[in-house]
């Protein structure tokens, strides 16, 4: 898929702004602080309707300012798609070729990108909880039915914990059993649909880390969930159950529901290594980036095409040899934005023909290509 072009309405330190893309690789030059960041977050907010670096939509409006619109025309294999979305302090609006999307579910999909940025060594380094937002963001943009289920559990989740909250056993046994079930039915669903996302990432990503080291390194990812899976569905909800039955008190005690995919996590291992604890600055950067490249790959196996790559500052981070790697993954297939404040460390070869843009305080000028 390529973004042909796209327009920005009170985004950030946008007042306006229209560009036109080309279909391979897009380079943002500027200095700190210009509205580099700003940009390929406004294509990933365009995709997913939600930012990678907030979880606050109001801080994506201008200062100021009531709303920002973001839209986009998006070449598909099956014809030319229009995105809009339009965010307000009340809320957000998703128009799919002229059409508003009640459900965010019927919107997200139809753009799908991969952003690499130097915080996404969190993914490796960072707590639990990052590992469970890249997981689900990841998965709702190949498979839109997701971000339903994930919203009904979060709903029947905060309603639980509101009751384990109120101590007061007589009365809430019931309840809590009416929310047990609900949760174990949803987030059985969750739990498995992550399991599946993980399992063809992990073919992906082995690959790939295996070629970046020149064959040094295998690497493992290792989905845990808090309840043992197993293959038949029912039987996953069976043992949801259980374990919830079996540690009522413990949850009462503690106020929390304390088994879900809400605790979920993610191991890397190389070599059999766990790569958090053990692995060098250098083989968690590589982590990150085998992860990364094998989501494209594996958003290409699942949705047919090829999603949309966005590199924020991560070129000039990157050795010579992975960051060949990385440009010939993308290079003739992927279409690429690209930020950086210079070209000075950047293989400028590899990426002849390139479209340049500057970027400086709010504004973009196309100036030339890499020839
Ligand atoms: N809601 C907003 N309204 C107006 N300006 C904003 C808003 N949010 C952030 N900014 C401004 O955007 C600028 C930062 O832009 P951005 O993060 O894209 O920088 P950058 O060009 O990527 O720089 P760096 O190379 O340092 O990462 C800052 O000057 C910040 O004050």
């Amino acid at each position: 898929m390529r973004l042909k072009r796209f327009q920005l309405r009170h985004y950030r330190n946008y007042e306006h702004i229209e560009i036109e893309a080309a279909d391979q690789v897009n380079i943002f030059i500027g200095p700190n602080a210009q509205g580099k960041t700003n940009l390929l977050e406004s294509i990933y907010v365009l995709a997913l309707t939600k930012s990678h670096r907030t979880h606050k939509d109001k801080e994506l409006i201008q200062w100021e300012q009531q709303q920002a619109r973001l839209s986009g025309e998006l070449d598909r294999k099956y014809g030319i798609c229009r995105l809009d979305l339009m965010i307000s302090q009340q809320g957000k609006k998703a128009n799919l070729n002229g059409l508003e999307q009640k459900k965010l579910s019927g919107y997200i999909g139809a753009l799908n990108v991969v952003m690499f940025a130097p915080e996404d060594l969190e993914i490796v380094k960072g707590s639990p909880g990052v590992r469970r937002r890249f997981l689900d963001m990841e998965i709702a943009q190949v498979y839109p039915s997701y971000v339903h289920e994930l919203t009904q559990y979060q709903k029947i989740l905060a309603q639980k914990n509101q009751q384990l909250k109120q101590f007061d056993r007589k009365v809430h046994t019931d309840m809590l059993d009416i929310w047990n079930e609900q949760l174990a039915n949803s987030g059985s669903k969750i739990m498995r649909k992550r399991q599946q996302f993980i399992d063809k990432l992990q073919k992906w990503a082995e690959q790939i880390h295996f070629s970046i080291t020149e064959g040094r390194e295998k690497l493992e990812i290792v989905y845990h969930p808090s309840i043992p899976l197993l293959d038949d569905e029912t039987m996953v909800f069976e043992q949801f159950m259980v374990k919830l039955t079996q540690n009522q008190e413990q949850e009462r005690r503690r106020g929390m529901s304390l088994y879900g995919p809400h605790r979920d996590d993610l191991q890397f291992f190389i070599n059999g290594k766990e790569v958090q604890t053990f692995g060098s600055q250098g083989q968690q950067r590589t982590t990150a980036l085998s992860v990364k490249l094998a989501e494209i790959e594996l958003i290409h196996q699942e949705v047919g095409e090829y999603p949309i790559l966005l590199l924020d500052d991560v070129l000039s981070e990157l050795d010579e040899n992975r960051q060949t790697k990385l440009i010939e993954t993308f290079q003739e297939k992927v279409q690429t934005f690209i930020t950086t404040t210079g070209l000075e460390s950047v293989n400028l070869q590899k990426l002849q023909g390139a479209k340049l843009f500057q970027v400086k305080e709010g504004w973009i000028d196309n100036s030339g290509y890499i020839t």
